[in-house]
């Protein structure tokens, strides 16, 4: 049963002018490859992660997440359509009921299993709250899945604590982690100036897409497939379909890193 709420990133809800120039920039977007502008200029980004920040896992009724230690230029992203280095706070899932949806960006028409969202921030704006209310406040990296033959060795840590994770409200410790393992081989990527997916969908993210998905085995999908919304004493509800569709790009100029 989709769990996704009706409540999409649109536009400012009174349809005004600036409403609809401010809402231009919410939801994840339809990236078709051919529009998208290579910008030359645009260098590599780099991910330097400890692994020592990783905290814990949790299933919070919506998504699986883990947490990083973002007190201090611990593990950041530096480079690429960013200033400075953003600090990793988070890291989390979207998925389907099937394999044939579930991403929340959608390329030349191709939905993917999954997208897996590495949440930074601009450490210049004091605290993470503050910086969502800017909109050099947030850097997501997205990665696409898709399911194949082959398992993802790296994703079997993350996913072997779903057992402990199984229902909402439950939080497992997740040390020495270092989430670069789960990157492609390729940093080719797309980037635009965008918001969260997730209501209220602040404007405030610079995205970087990576155009190389990384692949999953159908083991591994189904576990994440086994996650509840629901909390251990409430009846069982599959916590499937956390994805949100895809907002129309309205005119927004998505930069490609590659030719
Ligand atoms: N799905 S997403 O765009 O990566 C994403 N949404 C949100 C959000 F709505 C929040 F309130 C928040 F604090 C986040 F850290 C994220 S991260
Ligand atoms: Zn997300």
């Amino acid at each position: 049963e989709a769990v996704q709420s009706a409540a999409v990133c649109r536009g400012a809800s009174d349809g005004s002018a600036a409403g609809a120039e401010l809402g231009f920039r919410k939801g994840a977007q339809r990236i078709r490859s051919e529009e998208a502008q290579h910008d030359p200029a645009l260098p590599p980004w780099f991910a330097s992660y400890d692994p020592g920040a990783a905290k814990s896992i949790l299933n919070n009724g919506r998504t699986c997440r883990v947490v990083f230690d973002d007190t201090f230029d611990r593990s950041v992203l530096r480079g690429g359509p960013i200033q400075g280095a953003y600090r990793l706070r988070q890291l989390h899932f979207h998925w389907g009921s099937s394999d044939d949806h579930g991403s929340e960006h959608v390329v030349d028409g191709v939905k993917y299993a999954a997208e897996l969202h590495m949440v930074h921030w601009n450490p210049k704006h004091g605290n993470f709250a503050p910086a969502l209310k800017q909109r050099d406040g947030v850097a997501i990296v997205g990665v696409f899945l898709k399911v194949g033959k082959t398992l993802k060795r790296e994703m079997k840590r993350i996913l072997e604590e779903m057992e402990s994770i199984k229902t909402k409200g439950k939080e497992t410790p997740f040390l020495h982690f270092d989430p670069s393992i789960l990157f492609p081989k390729s940093r080719d990527y797309w980037t635009y100036e965008g918001s969260f997916t997730t209501p209220p969908c602040e404007e405030c993210v610079t995205w970087i897409l990576l155009r190389e998905p990384i692949v999953v085995s159908p083991d591994q999908m189904a576990k994440l497939r086994s996650l509840s919304m629901n909390t251990e004493n409430e009846p069982f509800h599959p916590l499937v379909d956390n994805w949100r569709p895809q907002q129309p790009l309205k005119g927004r100029v998505v930069r490609a890193s590659f030719k």
